[in-house]
């Protein structure tokens, strides 16, 4: 993986341009994830663990949105299922072409991996095949608000009994006080990572119009009326969360 430092907002910028996941974005992408989620790293291992446990023989496991394949990579790591194979879709050009890459490395020093098909394509748009498990790994809140609940009813619709979605979001609470609290602590993360004022405000601008998190509340709603028939928290650190739902 790249071991390039995201610098993308690091000097002034006249207009900050809405965030995109771009050809300088996919360059920094693993360091600026790891700098701004707190629990990446320990979200994305223990997510191929928790899928090893949903996996379901000769089906499918999806990751969708799935930039540069760290969720594939784990899938492969952890699930040993019969018949199983991978599908990874992400809508960045930039992103697939990096993420065949990168899993070509993993096939040429592993063996014996889950076979992987990584798709260019709309997650709106896919065709899904019976499916055991379903990762959204922080792309949810990057789909329109209004088109949440139909991704979600066909995820819902696609999931072999046993099976389970695993959702990961940046989350914003109801009562202001907590959102406030675990905002300013998300800040000081950052900090603590390496980002300055100008680098952590600019990327705050860049995202506001392109990602909307929902509050847990919204999530176990929308997930519930999509024919979930439980919502259980796995991970959260700061204002970033896992659930698992299961059909
Ligand atoms: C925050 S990144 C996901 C990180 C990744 N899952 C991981 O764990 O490393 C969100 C990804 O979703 C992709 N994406 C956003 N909207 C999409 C859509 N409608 N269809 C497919 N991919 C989409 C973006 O291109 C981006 O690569
Ligand atoms: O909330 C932030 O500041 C973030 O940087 C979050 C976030 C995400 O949750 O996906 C946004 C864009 C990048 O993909 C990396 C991290």
């Amino acid at each position: 993986m790249s071991k390039e430092p995201d610098r993308i907002f690091a000097q002034p910028m006249a207009q900050v341009p809405d965030f995109a996941f771009n050809e300088d974005v996919v360059r920094v992408f693993p360091d600026m994830i790891k700098r701004s989620v707190p629990g990446y790293p320990t979200i994305v291992e223990n997510l191929g663990v928790l899928a090893a446990q949903f996996a379901q023989p000769n089906s499918v496991l999806y990751d969708l949105g799935s930039s540069l394949g760290a969720v594939t990579q784990a899938l492969r790591r952890h699930v040993r299922t019969d018949g199983c194979r991978v599908i990874a879709v992400d809508n960045s050009a930039a992103m697939v072409e990096r993420c065949r890459e990168y899993l070509n490395g993993q096939d040429s020093m592993f063996q014996e991996l889950l076979p992987v098909e990584v798709i260019e394509g709309d997650i709106l748009a896919l065709d899904f095949k019976p499916a055991s498990v379903v990762a959204l790994n922080f792309t949810l809140q990057f789909i329109a608000p209004d088109q949440r609940t139909a991704l979600l009813s066909r995820i819902r619709q696609s999931l072999l009994p046993g099976g389970a979605l695993i959702l990961s979001e940046k989350l914003r609470f109801n009562d202001a006080e907590e959102h406030a609290l675990l905002t300013d602590l998300h800040v000081a993360f950052k900090r603590a990572n390496g980002y300055s004022e100008l680098e952590i405000a600019q990327k705050r601008s860049a995202i506001e119009n392109v990602m909307k998190p929902d509050s847990l509340e919204e999530h176990r709603e929308r997930l519930l009326a999509a024919g979930f028939s439980k919502v259980v928290p796995w991970f959260q650190c700061l204002n970033f969360a896992s659930l698992i739902a299961l059909p």
